[in-house]
This record gives C-alpha cells, structure tokens and sequence, in this order.
C-alpha cells in the first residue's frame, strides 16, 4: 500500500472505525471524512470537510487517497460513481494481519479486515468489504459492492454476485453461484445455488 498520501474518508460510523485502525496499522494518514453532516461522536479526532452532495470534493481532495468507508452496500455504490465522476485516486486496504494469494486479484475500494483469508486465484470486485476473519477459498468471484460479514466461510470456486450481502459466520459449499442482491442471514449454511433474489436464512441439519 502506498504510504506517501493522506487518505479522505466518506462515512464516519463503525465502520469506518474499524477501517481507520487498519489504515493507522499500516502506516497512512487520515486527513479527515466527508460525510451527511458533522457527526456527534470522533473518537478518532478527524477534520470534518462537509457532504459530498454539497462541496466541491474535487478541490479539497486533489491527489489525495479516497476511500467508502460505509458498510451499506447501495451507499458504497454511489460514493464510488462519485470517484470516478472526479477521477480520484482509489485504492485498496488490506489489514496487516490478513492473508491475500498473490495469486488473487482484488479491485480498488475494497477493505480487506483482520484475519481475512483469500486464497489463490480469487478475484475480488470493487467496493468490496471482506469483513473480519472471513474466508475466501481458492478462485472465488466476488463481484462489486458485497459485503462478506466476519467469519463467513466461501469453499473453493465460490461465485457472488453484485451488492449482495453473506450474514456473519454463514458458510457457502463449494462450486455454487450466489446471484446479485441477495442477503444471507447470519449462521446459514448454504448447500445450492441461490439463483432467485430474496433474504434466506437457516440450516437444513437432517441424518444422513
Ligand atoms: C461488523 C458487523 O457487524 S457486519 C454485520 C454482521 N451482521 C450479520 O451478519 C447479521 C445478518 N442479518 C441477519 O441474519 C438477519 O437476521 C436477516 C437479514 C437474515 C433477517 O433480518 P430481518 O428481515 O429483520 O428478519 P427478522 O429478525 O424479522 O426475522 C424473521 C424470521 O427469520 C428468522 N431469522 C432471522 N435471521 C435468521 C438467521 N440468521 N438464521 C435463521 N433464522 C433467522 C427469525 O427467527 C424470524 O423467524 P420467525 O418468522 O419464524 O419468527
């Protein structure tokens, strides 16, 4: 990761939180946040530079680093239209205690969190949050704008489709396609493809 330039952030909730710290573990500096408006509570002594809707971001960025640090998927979309609207600098954030394939391709805006594994030959999208301690196994497709809640677990050849969401510590057999917009409820254990579009949840133990 480049260390030279200082880094905006667009969101300033718990999130962000989480991102700020692993931004600090590897060494940038945080010039400050845009956001709706000035938020109450800055445990992390930000400068506030107004919302994106209303100033000239162009300007007070320059060549700065920007990044989505909102866990809504449909947020994180339309900040990074907004990106490339004003052709600012994106990059991608990977924690220090993760483990990324060099062999794995991952696109700009997206967040890689502590302890997240992604194996070889993985492509990751764009706009992107690995959460904590997830896994992606080997040649999983991850399209842009999911979020991969902590401790879900992708088997190998996984394919997930844009702004979809996968619960905390749900698991997805390997081989499968999940389709775009789809939400997978926390703990769930998914073991077909999820083809049509909906919120699914549970695990279907029965003997064998
Ligand atoms: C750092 C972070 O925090 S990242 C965020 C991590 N958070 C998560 O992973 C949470 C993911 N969200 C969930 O699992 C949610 O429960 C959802 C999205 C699946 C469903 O939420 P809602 O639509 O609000 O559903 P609601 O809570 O009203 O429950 C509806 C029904 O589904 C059941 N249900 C909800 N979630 C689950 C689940 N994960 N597994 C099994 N059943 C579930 C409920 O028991 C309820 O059943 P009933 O109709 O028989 O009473």
């Amino acid at each position: 990761m480049s260390e030279s330039k200082s880094v905006f952030l667009f969101g300033y909730s718990g999130h962000a939180y989480v991102i700020i710290e692993s931004l600090l573990d590897a060494g940038y500096r945080i010039k400050g946040y845009f956001d709706f408006n000035e938020t109450k509570q800055n445990p992390y002594g930000l400068d506030y530079f107004g919302n994106e809707d209303e100033v000239d971001v162009k300007k007070i960025v320059g060549d700065n680093l920007v990044f989505p640090s909102v866990g809504e998927n449909s947020i994180r979309k339309k900040l990074i239209t907004l990106f490339y609207k004003y052709q600012l600098t994106q990059f991608v954030i990977v924690d220090p205690s993760a483990n990324v394939s060099k062999t794995s391709f991952i696109n700009s805006s997206t967040y890689i969190g502590k302890n997240v594994v992604v194996n070889a030959q993985s492509e990751i999208g764009k706009g992107v949050i690995l959460n904590t301690g997830c896994i992606i196994e080997h040649e999983c497709q991850i399209s842009d704008y999911v979020h991969i809640a902590p401790g879900a677990i992708l088997c190998g050849n996984v394919s997930v489709g844009e702004n979809s969401f996968l619960g905390a510590n749900s698991v997805v057999r390997q081989n499968l396609t999940i389709s775009s917009g789809n939400v997978i409820g926390a703990g769930s254990v998914v073991i077909s493809d999820v083809l049509e579009k909906g919120i699914w949840v549970g695990n279907k133990l029965r003997k064998l």
